[in-house]
């Protein structure tokens, strides 16, 4: 952002707005009337406003490599943090502060000499700022912080999908083991467990994206407890809205979960489960790619055993995990058609049949109920129950829906068998909680999921606002140095908008979603009616349901017509009623208790939405009661390689962490 005031005079150093650059070095030729002669590094003379022009410390003042601190650059704005980004990132200092805050820029290659025991050992205990910026740095401030104070650190890891976010999370982790573990030898300490639940979350909650390999499709809150000597003595993981239509539906060149693939390449359970081959599994074979670059499916089916071992699953709990994923496979390869009777359908042919026959065995449940699972649905009327049967379409959505809820249960169980082997400490009084969840997103079509993730972008950016601009714009003010390369943007207008109760859009939403013949029209419709004037809510322009909410980090227009399915967390008593019957205890126990009966219908509805806010609401006091460290994490170019720095892109991410595409 161009600076008001500045005194310009020829052979004034400026940074200068460039279309491709985004800002150019330049100097000062020339004035003429009310314009200014520059001359760009690049040999170009440009006749332009003072207005588009910024300050640039002087070339002599500069030091060859940047520096490791944002606020040593004599003029702190956004041309002089890129190009000093870019610097540094030339030559691999990946890592920056702008005071307290760490800007980790993703090197897309192996830097081991980052991360080894030598460096550990050299950040534990250096003063904060006397070593190169480092992600340990800041694991170790929390830990310095949380010891001599008393008081639980937080760190907060944000930036774009593909920004390095995980990556840095499992690096303060294993600072934090390295710091507070015990030497033992014991494969299984606390701190083994926990480093173990990483490799065993990824195969089940990543998967493969268009902008990441390696994508989390769930955000993560770790707090890792200590006791009064400053050793690990448990630790809990929270996880947050895991990406569920990604089980049943994916496009080319993205992946299903990793751990499908893992399975197929395992040998001896796929021959076991009939899975021959992943080119044969609809959930599979809608994208055609199957393998990653560098990663070995079958190895990674080993590690992932491995890690469940560590975590502590028994070998039979391993064993029905697998079972269900393989069951999962079969369940989606259930083609139906038309039935005798009308609107009703049966199974399609002799392989569908198979596949059926496969997916209740490895439920371990009757083929039968599971047919009349996936094609009928029960009705409850006054006058006693009904049986509907569900045409084509309806019985693939059920099998999908099926397929899903088990999917996302078996998530749950893992988080939580993960929770329980590791303990958590009740005399633990200090915690070093990490953060990494997902980036700000806005894309051409945006979804609920869209929603709810820029949602919880706002209250991080609430929480970012009340800690850092009020504390470091104080500290700034006082070293009179100005902070202008940030805006200070008060969100309180948007989240009372979105999460505000009686009338808000969640509200809103759900009140929908609880009257059967609400559609996302009428949703829509009652929505503009309640907001006609807000500033930050607007009509999209070519349609009459789509809604545009002018974000902290910009404008995002949502499309509303999967909004009230999506937002319906409903599980069919039928499928509650199947995977009960199970003769496997462990597929009955992910559906603990019979859905009470309570509506007419056979779903029960609870709001993801809200569930959602619930689970921010509970994070944000979490975050509130600690003492916050930021690390913003950046990724340099789309293509993920090294040493490519686009400029347009990472201002948009240091503005507000946007992921755009
Ligand atoms: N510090 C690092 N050193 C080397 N490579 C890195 C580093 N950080 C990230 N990477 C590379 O970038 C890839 C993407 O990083 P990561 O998965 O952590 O991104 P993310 O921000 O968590 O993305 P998402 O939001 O999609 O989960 C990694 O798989 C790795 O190849």
């Amino acid at each position: 952002m161009p600076e008001p005031k500045m005194n310009l005079r020829k052979g004034s150093k400026v940074w200068a707005e460039d279309k491709n650059l985004a800002w150019v070095a330049a100097e000062v030729t020339d004035f003429l009337a009310k314009k200014v002669q520059i001359r760009t590094v690049t040999g170009k003379q440009v006749l332009t406003v003072p207005e588009k022009l910024c300050p640039r410390d002087a070339d002599e003042e500069e030091e060859h490599g940047g520096v490791d601190d944002m606020t040593k650059l004599t003029y702190l704005n956004e041309p002089g943090v890129l190009y000093n980004l870019q610097r540094r990132y030339a030559l691999n200092d990946i890592y920056t502060y702008t005071g307290s805050i760490l800007i980790a820029v993703n090197p897309f290659t192996k830097l081991p000499h980052l991360y080894n025991v030598h460096m550990m050992e050299q950040y534990k205990g250096a003063p904060f700022g006397e070593l190169s910026p480092h992600v340990f740095a800041v694991a170790d401030a929390s830990y310095r912080a949380m010891m001599s104070e008393g008081r639980s650190q937080s760190i907060l890891v944000s930036g774009e999908s593909g920004a390095g976010k995980t990556e840095t999370t499992k690096l303060i982790m294993q600072y934090l083991t390295f710091v507070g573990g015990r030497a033992a030898g014991d494969d299984r300490t606390v701190e083994q467990q926990v480093l173990e639940s990483n490799p065993l979350l990824e195969a089940f909650g990543n998967a493969r994206t268009v902008r990441n390999d390696n994508s989390s499709r769930f955000g993560k809150f770790v707090e890792i407890q200590f006791d009064a000597t400053g050793r690990i003595s448990g630790a809990a993981i929270r996880t947050y809205l895991l990406e569920r239509s990604r089980v049943v539906q994916i496009t080319d060149p993205e992946r299903n979960y990793h751990c499908f693939y893992q399975l197929c390449a395992s040998e001896r359970d796929a021959e076991k489960y009939k899975l021959d081959n992943p080119h044969h599994f609809h959930y599979l074979n809608q994208s055609k790619t199957y393998e990653l670059d560098g990663v070995s499916n079958a190895e990674e089916y080993i590690k992932t055993r491995r890690a469940m071992d560590i975590v502590g699953i028994s070998n039979e709990d391993q064993e029905a995990i697998f079972r269900i994923l393989a069951a999962i496979l079969h369940l989606g390869n259930i083609e139906f058609s038309p039935g005798k009777e009308h609107d009703s359908s049966t199974v399609k042919d002799e392989k569908s049949s198979f596949h059926m026959q496969m997916a209740a065995d490895l439920f371990m449940c009757d083929a039968n109920l599971l047919f009349a699972t996936l094609c009928t649905r029960t009705i409850q009327t006054r006058e006693g129950n009904i049986i509907k049967a569900l045409d084509c379409n309806a019985a693939v959505a059920s099998r999908d829906a099926l397929a899903k809820t088990v999917y996302a249960r078996l998530f749950d169980w893992l988080v939580e068998k993960i929770n329980r082997s590791v303990g958590q400490d009740p005399t633990s009084l200090i915690q070093v909680g990490v953060l990494d969840i997902y980036g700000f997103e806005c894309f051409k079509y945006n979804s609920f999921e869209q929603f709810c993730i820029n949602f919880a972008n706002e209250k991080l950016q609430q929480h970012f606002n009340e800690h850092v601009f009020k504390m470091e714009q104080e500290e700034y003010r006082k070293e009179e140095i100005n902070w202008s390369y940030i805006e200070f943007i008060d969100n309180q207008d948007v989240l009372d908008l979105i999460e505000k109760k009686p009338i808000g859009i969640i509200a809103l939403l759900d009140e929908a979603c609880m009257f059967p013949k609400s559609t996302h029209e009428t949703f829509s419709t009652k929505l503009f009616q309640n907001f006609r004037a807000h500033p930050r809510l607007e009509k999209a322009k070519f349609s009459e349901t789509d809604f545009t909410v002018s974000h902290y980090a910009g404008k995002v227009t949502y499309q509303t017509d999967t909004f009230l399915d999506k937002n319906r967390d409903y599980v069919v008593v039928e499928h509650c009623n199947l995977m009960l019957s199970s003769k496997c205890h462990f597929v009955a126990g992910l559906f603990p208790l019979p859905p009470e009966e309570s509506s007419r219908s056979s779903y029960k509805f609870s709001s993801v939405a809200s569930r959602f806010k619930q689970q921010l609401q509970a994070l944000m006091e979490t975050l509130n009661s600690t003492e916050p460290h930021y690390i913003r994490c950046v990724k340099p170019n789309s293509m993920n390689r090294p040493q490519k720095f686009e400029n347009s892109s990472i201002l948009h991410q240091l503005r507000c962490g946007v992921s755009r595409s």
